[in-house]
C-alpha cells in the first residue's frame, strides 16, 4: 500500500514538473528566426549552400546577435557573434561543449572495438570516452610538443617549394601533398610519395565519402526520423546507409594499413620517430583493449584532419623578407609581423570551417531573456563574426594592414573553435600554416588566375575549401 501510495507520488510529481517546464517554455521566446510553418517548421528556409551567409543575413535582420531555428522540432542556435559564442561557448562551457549525433554520420561511427570513424573523438558525445581520447591526444600536441614536429613541418615545406617551381599550375595539389606529407610524417614516420602515394590516396577517398555522406538531400531527415534506417535500401531516405556501409573497409583500411607499418618497423628496427611508434613502445603486458585501440585512433584522427587542412592562399606580394639570401625558418618567427598579419587576414577572410563543428546544449539555458531548449544544436557562425563590419571594415576585402594599426581587432583565435571542445591540433597548424605561407612568399609571386577564373570560390561542407 505504501509502495503504491509512493508510485502515485511519484507519477504525480514527474507529470507536474512536465507541465509546468511546458507552460514555462510557452511564456518564454526562443530567438527571432525566419517563420516557422505548421510541422516542418523552418525546413524550407535552410540553405544548401555557403549557410553562413544567409545566418548571418538573420541576425542583421533582426538585430539579435542569436537566431533560432526549429526544422521539424529539431531546434538550431546559430550565435552570429563574437559576443553570444564567448558567452555560452565558452562561459558556459560545462553544458555547452556535447556533439550533435547526426545519424547518417554515425553510421561511419562503429562502436568499440570496430573501428569505422569510431577514432574520431570531434565527433563523440561529451563524455568519459571523448575525456580519454582528448587527453591522450594532448599529450602528443600541445604547445611544446607540437614544436618537436617543426622539423618535419620545413622538410614538407622545401619540397613544397620544389613542387611549385617545376609545375606552379598544379598549386592545389602541392599543397594538398604538403599537409599530407607532414601530417603522414609525424603520425607515423611514413615518406609519402611525390605522386600518387596510395595513403594520401586512401585519406582522400575517407573525406570523400563523409562529403558525399552527409550531403546527401536525405541526411538531415534521417537525423528527424532515424527509423528510415530499418527501412529495405528501396525506400526514399534508407539509401544512405548503404552508401555508408560500401566505404567501411576503406576507413578501416585507412587506420589498420599504416598502424601494421609502423608495427613491423618496429619489429625491424626501422622504424622512425612518430606519435604511432610512440604510443605503441608505451604498451605493456598488462594494457587493456581500450589501451591498444587508442594507438590507432589517435594517429588515425591525425591522418584524416591532415588530408582536410589546406593552405588558404595569400592574396598579398610581399618581399622576401630575408633579403632573398636564403629561406626564412622557425627562428624569425618574431622578425615577420606584416607575415603575422597576413596569417591572421587568411583565417579571417575565408575561416577552414565556416560554422564550427556544431555543439550541443545539456540543459535548458537563456540567453539575454531567450530560451535555448535542451538538446538545440549551436553553431558558432565564425564566417559571420569574422565579417562583422564593425570589428572589421569592408570585411570582404583582403586587407593584413588592418591588423597592424594600434588597436588590432581581436585575433582570429575562433577559427579553431571553443571551450572544452577547441581544436586540439591548433599548435601544429599553426606552425604549417606560418611556414607554408612565409616561404611561398618569400620565394613566389602569388598572382590571380586569369584565364577561366573559378564560378565558385569555396566549397560549402564543415570544412570549406577551393571548389575548384
Ligand atoms: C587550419 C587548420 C585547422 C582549423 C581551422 C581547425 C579548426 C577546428 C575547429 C573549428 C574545431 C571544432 C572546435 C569546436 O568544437 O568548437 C576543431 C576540432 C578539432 N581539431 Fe582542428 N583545425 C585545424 C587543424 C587541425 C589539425 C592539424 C589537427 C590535428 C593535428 C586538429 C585536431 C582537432 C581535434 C582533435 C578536434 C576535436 C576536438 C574535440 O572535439 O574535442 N585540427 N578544429
Amino acid at each position: 500500500m505504501v509502495e503504491l501510495f509512493g508510485l502515485a507520488f511519484a507519477i504525480l510529481f514527474i507529470s507536474l514538473s512536465l507541465i509546468t517546464i511546458r507552460l514555462r517554455r510557452r511564456h518564454q521566446k526562443y530567438p527571432p528566426g525566419p517563420r516557422r510553418l505548421p510541422l516542418i517548421g523552418n525546413l524550407l528556409d535552410m540553405p544548401s549552400k555557403e549557410g553562413w551567409v544567409t545566418y548571418k543575413k538573420w541576425s542583421d535582420q533582426s538585430g539579435f546577435d542569436i537566431a533560432h531555428v526549429d526544422v521539424m522540432g529539431s531546434h538550431i542556435i546559430i550565435l552570429n557573434s563574437a559576443k553570444a559564442a564567448n558567452e555560452l561557448l565558452e562561459k558556459r562551457s560545462s553544458i555547452y561543449s556535447d556533439r550533435p549525433q547526426f545519424t547518417a554520420f554515425q553510421l561511419f561511427l562503429l562502436d568499440f572495438p570496430s573501428m569505422g570513424l569510431g577514432f574520431n573523438h570531434g565527433m563523440l558525445p561529451y563524455g568519459e570516452r571523448w575525456r580519454r581520447l582528448r587527453r591522450a591526444f594532448h599529450t602528443h600536441f600541445d604547445a611544446t610538443t607540437s614544436k618537436e614536429y617543426r622539423p618535419l613541418e620545413m622538410q614538407a615545406v622545401q619540397r613544397l617549394l620544389r613542387n611549385l617551381l617545376e609545375s606552379p599550375d598544379n598549386f592545389s595539389q602541392h599543397l594538398k601533398h604538403m599537409t599530407g606529407q607532414v601530417i603522414l610524417s609525424i603520425a607515423y614516420g611514413i615518406n609519402v610519395r611525390p605522386e600518387g602515394d596510395p595513403y594520401v590516396a586512401v585519406a582522400e577517398t575517407v573525406l570523400e565519402a563523409v562529403s558525399v555522406v552527409s550531403s546527401n538531400p536525405w541526411a538531415m531527415l534521417l537525423d528527424m526520423m532515424p527509423w528510415l534506417l530499418n527501412m529495405p535500401s528501396w525506400f526514399p531516405g534508407a539509401s544512405v546507409k548503404h552508401e555508408a556501409s560500401k566505404w567501411l573497409p576503406v576507413v578501416d583500411s585507412m587506420i589498420d594499413n599504416p598502424h601494421a607499418e609502423v608495427k613491423a618497423a618496429l619489429a625491424a628496427g626501422t622504424a622512425t620517430p612518430s606519435v604511432a611508434a610512440k604510443m605503441i613502445l608505451q604498451l605493456h603486458e598488462n594494457s587493456t583493449e581500450e589501451e591498444i585501440w587508442t594507438t590507432k585512433a589517435i594517429p588515425g584522427f591525425v591522418y584524416l584532419v591532415g588530408a582536410d587542412t589546406v593552405q588558404r592562399k595569400a592574396q598579398a606580394e610581399i618581399d622576401s623578407v630575408t633579403g632573398g639570401s636564403r629561406l626564412p625558418d622557425f627562428s624569425d618567427m618574431a622578425s615577420f609581423p606584416y607575415v603575422d598579419a597576413v596569417i591572421k587576414e587568411v583565417l579571417r577572410w575565408h575561416p577552414v570551417a565556416p560554422l564550427g563543428i556544431p555543439h550541443r546544449v545539456m540543459e535548458d539555458d537563456m540567453y539575454e531573456e531567450h530560451l535555448i531548449p535542451a538538446g538545440s544544436t549551436i553553431l558558432p557562425n565564425i564566417w559571420g563574426m569574422m565579417h562583422d563590419s564593425v570589428l572589421f571594415p569592408e570585411p570582404d576585402r583582403f586587407y593584413p594592414e588592418r591588423w597592424l594599426v594600434p588597436d588590432p581587432p581581436p585575433s582570429p583565435q575562433v577559427v579553431f573553435g571553443y571551450g572544452r571542445r577547441i581544436c586540439q591540433g591548433r599548435f601544429v597548424a599553426r606552425e604549417i600554416i606560418w611556414a607554408g605561407i612565409v616561404n611561398v612568399l618569400a620565394s613566389f609571386e602569388i598572382k590571380p588566375v586569369k584565364d577561366n577564373p573559378p564560378k565558385e570560390m569555396y566549397t560549402s561542407g564543415i570544412v570549406s575549401q577551393e571548389a575548384w
